[in-house]
């Protein structure tokens, strides 16, 4: 293999406390938040198809024009603790909120800028009110941070000249003064969130990289962060030129799921979601499919079969209301968890043969395992196919103490159960108690 002075500082998973404490999460919100939900995907009255939060780069949008909408950036139903709590009843663990997007603008009061909050009429810090309501929520706060910026002057996105470079660097010191800013604002940040470094002058930055990933660790000791900051030597992100994961979890699947735990390569990973196809700030003109919560709860169930995080977006409005499509999906995906909260949170994967009712998840806590059964057979009969054997000690209905199955053993570490004729309303969660020690 070669030799990286920047490639992953560590082979295999991180095992301390805190990034325990993540990879039990299973369930996150990501909000999407800025300018953009101004125009909303639309401008002089054609809607933008592209995701909303690109609507600066649209050739229907006068980069002018977009410059100047922070001049009308005033939410006047922000209400940070109606977020928190709405994410508390829909399930989230913890919350991934757009400090800076691509271009540039910043919802926290920045020294380094005047492209920020203080300057719209709303005038006030955005983030920390909201990190403290998250908080309070007892959900943990992950800040995203776009190292693409649109509207800083230094900023390229490839150095092809002696004046490109010394920009450059001006752009460097800028990034790296925000980074240390929003960790000295708020320090109860529990990781980073990166995106935006997919430029070939990012690529090249692999030292200046890694010496700021230090140093912000410093500033938060076990601070998280996922594969999408650094480059390494040789400009390659997410794998080092060896094959090793960079950073502390994958962070390759936006808006797709791996289909086998082969996909992962073993690796924490989260999966970010949007509700639409492919709007992640406001659109006020959602085309295309809308998923529904029975879909987003496959999607959750299925990441922490495969041993990810789920991170469901959200994009507040201009006034800083969520739509009614986003608040329902949040009610009926909170209703499923309060009732099954126990195959996601602490779970993980379970090596078992995958069936076709469904997905297991293993609790890490009490070592049960977990069949959410989506699909009920014809037959109304569910194949159960372990890795090993095991001695079966219970089987029944997490959510009707009454309900047990009495599994048939039909072959080596084989074992059918049946279920009753009802219809099934909602993915149900069967709970498989059974002696580790055998
Ligand atoms: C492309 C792209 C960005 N990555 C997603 C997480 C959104 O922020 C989108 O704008």
């Amino acid at each position: 293999s070669l030799a990286l002075a920047h490639g992953a500082h560590r082979l295999g998973k991180r095992t301390d406390p805190m990034m325990e404490r993540w990879r039990n999460y299973g369930l996150g919100q990501f909000i999407h938040w800025g300018v953009y939900a101004i125009p909303g995907g639309q401008w002089n009255g054609a809607s933008y198809g592209g995701a909303a939060e690109w609507i600066r780069s649209w050739k229907g949008m006068p980069k002018e024009a977009y410059d100047n909408l922070y001049k009308e950036f005033d939410p006047e139903n922000y209400d940070p603790s109606a977020l928190a709590k709405q994410a508390k009843e829909m399930g989230a663990k913890y919350m991934i909120i757009t400090t800076k997007h691509h271009d540039g603008f910043c919802l926290w009061p920045s020294e380094y800028t005047d492209y920020d909050v203080t300057n719209t009429p709303y005038g006030k810090d955005i983030i920390g009110p909201l990190v403290e309501a998250y908080d309070a929520e007892g959900i943990d706060v992950y800040l995203y941070f776009s190292v693409m910026d649109w509207n800083h002057p230094g900023y390229r996105s490839v150095l092809a000249t002696e004046e490109d470079r010394s920009a450059y660097e001006s752009f460097k010191e800028f990034t790296r003064n925000q980074l240390l800013e929003l960790l000295e604002r708020y320090p109860t940040t529990k990781g980073l969130w990166f995106d935006g470094t997919w430029d070939e002058a990012w690529k090249e930055q692999a030292e200046f990289a890694d010496n700021l990933a230090t140093e912000m660790r410093k500033k938060i000791p076990g601070l998280i962060i996922g594969s999408r900051f650094r480059p390494d030597d040789y400009g390659n992100r997410h794998f080092d030129s060896n094959g090793d994961l960079m950073g502390d979890y994958e962070q390759g699947w936006e808006r797709k799921l791996p289909e086998t735990y082969e996909d992962t390569n073993g690796n924490d990973w989260d999966c970010v979601m949007t509700i639409p196809e492919n709007q992640w700030g406001y659109h006020s003109d959602w085309r295309g499919h809308v998923k529904t919560s029975y879909e987003l709860i496959e999607m959750l169930v299925k990441s922490v079969s495969l041993d990810g995080n789920f991170v469901l977006n959200f994009g507040p409005d201009a006034k800083g209301d969520i739509r009614m499509e986003e608040k329902k999906l949040a009610t009926e995906i909170g209703q499923w968890m309060s009732k099954n909260k126990s195959a996601i949170y602490n779970c993980g994967h379970i090596d078992w043969e995958k069936q076709d009712w469904g997905y297991y998840t293993q609790n890490r806590v009490t070592g049960e395992v977990n069949m959410v059964v989506f699909n009920k057979p014809i037959n109304s009969v569910l194949r159960i196919k372990t890795s090993s054997k095991i001695s079966l000690q219970k089987i029944y209905d997490l959510n009707d103490a009454t309900k047990i199955y009495d599994p048939e053993e039909i072959s080596q570490d084989e074992y059918i159960i049946q279920l009753g004729d009802e219809e099934l309303a909602e993915p149900k969660v069967i709970v498989i108690k059974y002696d580790h020690s055998k």
